[in-house]
């Protein structure tokens, strides 16, 4: 029977990420806020993956509640339950805007969150369709978790009335373009960054704020500070922490940014400017986050990985800081003459015609990897492996460019 094949307890099987993440990931999809108990009623086996078959499916419900339902005590689609509907028909709507741009990510679990309950027994269904393709992808999904319950404890109007009496942001670009002529190399963006899924543990003993202060110490120009808790062991409070520090660096707020909502919390943390990801974000939202930056005085780096996405940022007005990301977070491959093969030909007039500040991210360890990505247009680099993991993160930043640049 076909409901033998969906229903359950298994752990999904294929994933570049460790079962550990896997785990946790299932458990906090389990406590998914909007865990939709309009779908508890109707033992459903099969989950399609297009929002047209939800639909009917929600219709189906509808139609079974005016027609006197089988269960009584379950039967009242609420306005809650289908705000929720109308919450997955977006998401699903996205999903296909995305691929229309070439996106592979998807920002939402195909048919909803893969666990869902029925019945008072509360059986798991699984569904393999809900299975993240990539790290990338489970990263999304996850955040699209955790952004969905910090809203709800800290709603927009909650945030905005608290920006009212923010101190101003730091000039992210300015630090940049000021440090490249200062020191005749890229200005250095340096990352507090103590894990990642691909690298594992950087640095055992991590103290972000002390990591920060010898950045700066160092010559960084500006700092990144990753927040992600779960799959880079980040956090805002270490965002907080290095901006009540004395840090004069401005910060980059390294998130996974789906939500706009999230531009006014990394702001209200203190960020001077955030990371915008090309992989995960269709145009229109790009489009829209950059202006929402502008308004909070935030800096926008929209992080591009292929040519592809790099095409449709610059056909983007009002973009002034790229970045191009040596490694392809879907699979981890790392290849720093992707800087270059983005800045050649006609693509990198474009871009010095806009007159945009080029970023060359990730993989970079020496002082020809520094070269090699300014040799393409680099104003500017983002680091971390190579610097965070040295004893003293600012002897690394002097062993990174094969010069002291403190000064
Ligand atoms: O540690 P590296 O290889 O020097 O990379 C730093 C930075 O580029 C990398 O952390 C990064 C670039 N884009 C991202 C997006 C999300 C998380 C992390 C990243």
């Amino acid at each position: 029977m076909e409901a033998m094949n969906v229903m359950s307890l298994r752990a999904p099987s294929s994933s570049s990420s460790s079962a550990n993440q896997r785990l946790s990931f299932q458990q906090s999809l389990n406590s998914f806020p909007q865990k939709p108990s309009f779908l508890r009623p109707v033992l459903r086996t099969h989950m399609s993956s297009n929002h047209s078959s939800l639909n009917s499916s929600v219709k189906a419900q509808q139609s079974e509640l005016k027609d006197g339902p089988a269960k009584a005590s379950e039967s009242t689609v609420s306005d809650g339950d289908a705000l929720k509907v109308k919450e997955w028909e977006v998401g699903m709507f996205q999903n296909e805007v995305a691929a229309s741009q070439g996106i592979r990510i998807r920002r939402r679990p195909p048919t909803g969150p893969p666990l869902h309950y029925v019945g008072p027994f509360e059986f798991r269904l699984q569904n393999e369709g809900n299975t993240p393709r990539n790290i990338l992808e489970e990263i999304v999904w996850n955040k699209h978790v955790e952004v969905s319950q910090l809203k709800e404890k800290k709603p927009l109007v909650m945030l905005k009335n608290q920006l009212e009496n923010a101190p101003p942001t730091r000039d992210f670009i300015g630090a940049i373009k000021a440090a490249n002529v200062r020191t005749g190399f890229p200005g250095l963006i340096a990352e507090v960054k103590k894990a990642s899924p691909s690298r594992g543990v950087l640095r055992q003993e991590f103290d972000p704020v002390q990591i920060a202060k010898a950045y700066e110490k160092g010559g960084a120009a500006c700092l990144s500070v990753l927040t992600d808790e779960k799959y880079f062991q980040g956090s805002f409070a270490n965002l907080e922490a290095i901006r009540r520090s004395g840090v004069q660096c401005p910060l980059l707020c390294k998130e996974f940014v789906i939500d706009a909502w999230q531009l006014y919390y990394a702001r209200a943390k203190g960020a001077d400017a955030v990371l915008l990801i090309a992989a995960v974000l269709p145009d229109l939202d790009i489009k829209y986050m950059t202006k929402i930056c502008k308004l909070l005085g935030l800096a926008a780096l929209v992080e591009v990985h292929d040519e592809r996405e790099m095409d449709r940022v610059l056909g983007i007005d009002g973009i002034e800081l790229v970045g191009i990301n040596n490694r392809d977070l879907e699979t981890f491959k790392v290849d720093i003459t992707n800087t270059k093969k983005l800045l050649e030909g006609e693509r990198g007039e474009r871009i010095r015609q806009k007159g945009i500040t080029v970023v060359g991210e990730s993989a970079l360890f020496t002082p020809a990897d520094i070269a090699y990505v300014q040799e393409a247009g680099c104003k500017a680099v983002l680091v971390g492996e190579s610097i965070v993991k040295q004893e003293d993160p600012a002897a690394g930043i002097t062993q990174l460019f094969g010069k002291d640049i403190s000064s």
